[in-house]
């Protein structure tokens, strides 16, 4: 069995530690889900639940972290370690989504816990899985989950039918979504940004970034680290203009923050620039680019960095705003 507790750092909350499941784990997992309150919400879990399967489950749970495909967890009590439920994650890699599930013992019911643990793996996944979206379903009749559901952020999509192991059948449910924007929504600039000119309404938020291009040809993309808006998706490094500033000194701050190398103005040569309506403020970003620099680049902020080829750029989910300048970068280089 591989040591998924080798390969996933535990995702932290308030309360709770979000850790890989331990063999150990077996026999309170069992005694909290083999209960008829819990496993009839549950699509997978069937009803009595055997014993033996608590271990079969957990130790199928470390090869598929390592694998990628899925990840469940325990909600472990960070005080004590107690096992008060599981969340967990499956991925689907055709559509670039992932499904979430969750579930709490009931003696643990009414302290707000799956929110926080489901919440915080949702935010996980979007900011460093591949991923634009994550579905669930909650059966009809169960309000509680749809509610824990609205609550992180998830938009009600539809209703379906599902088999429910428990229920020796078909279900109804109701369907969920939630993007990047759904968890997000605070989109806007902070206040410290530039006061500048209005559009249509929007503040106009000026942002300085680079393609810093390497003697291969490929381009340095970074990825929005979790807790910013638009976690996740790949950029071109640079940042917000701040007040008195000009881009070309705002992008070499940045530059030596972010990714600690030394630019100077003169190897800052313009390119192209976007222009696009956010839902909260407008973005005018120049973009420039730069080939010659000093030092390494070495992720400053913990963020993944890549380089990439001209043509693989389409493969990095971008802001929108990014669209037409990965366009015109393409053919350029
Ligand atoms: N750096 C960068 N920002 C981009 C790109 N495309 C794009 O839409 N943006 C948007 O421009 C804004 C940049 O803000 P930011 O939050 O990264 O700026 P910053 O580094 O000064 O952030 P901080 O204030 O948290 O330190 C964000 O709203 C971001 O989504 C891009 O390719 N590079």
């Amino acid at each position: 069995m591989p040591d998924s507790a080798l390969t996933f750092a535990p995702l932290e909350t308030e309360r709770f530690l979000l850790r890989p499941l331990r063999a150990e784990d077996a026999a309170e997992l069992h005694r909290l889900v083999n209960d008829w309150e819990v496993a009839k919400t549950l699509a997978r879990v069937p009803f009595p639940y055997p014993r033996d399967l608590a271990d079969e489950w957990i130790a199928s749970t470390a090869d598929r972290i390592v694998e990628g495909e899925a990840y469940h967890l325990a909600i472990a009590r960070k005080t004590d370690d107690v096992l008060v439920g599981c969340v967990g994650l499956t991925r689907d890699r055709d559509d670039r989504s992932a499904e979430l599930g969750y579930w709490v013992g009931r003696r643990h019911w009414g302290q707000g816990i799956a929110p926080e643990a489901a919440g915080r793996l949702t935010h996980w996944a979007l900011a460093n899985l591949d991923l634009d979206r994550i579905t669930a379903s909650a059966l009809t009749d169960n309000a509680r989950s749809a509610a824990v559901l609205l609550r992180i952020g998830f938009r009600e999509t539809g209703t379906g039918a599902q088999d429910f192991l428990s229920r020796g059948g078909a279900m109804p449910v109701r369907l969920f979504e939630a993007g990047r924007a759904d968890l997000s929504p605070a989109q806007a600039a902070p206040a410290a940004a530039p006061a500048l000119p209005e559009g249509e309404g929007k503040r106009i938020l000026l942002v300085a970034a680079v393609g810093l291009i390497d003697p291969d040809n490929r381009v340095l993309l970074a990825r929005r680290p979790e807790g910013k808006p638009l976690a996740g998706l790949w950029e071109f490094p640079g940042g917000k203009v701040h007040a008195g500033e000009t881009p070309e000194a705002a992008l070499i701050r940045e530059l030596k923050e972010e990714l600690g190398i030394d630019v100077s103005e003169a190897c800052l040569a313009p390119f192209a620039f976007a222009s696009h309506g956010y839902e909260s403020f407008h973005l005018l970003m120049p973009l420039y680019l730069c080939r010659r620099w000093d030092g390494m680049v070495t992720a400053q902020e913990g963020q993944a960095l890549a380089w990439v080829r001209p043509q693989r750029l389409g493969d990095y989910a971008m802001p929108p705003a990014d669209k037409p300048l990965v366009a015109l970068l393409r053919d350029f280089l």
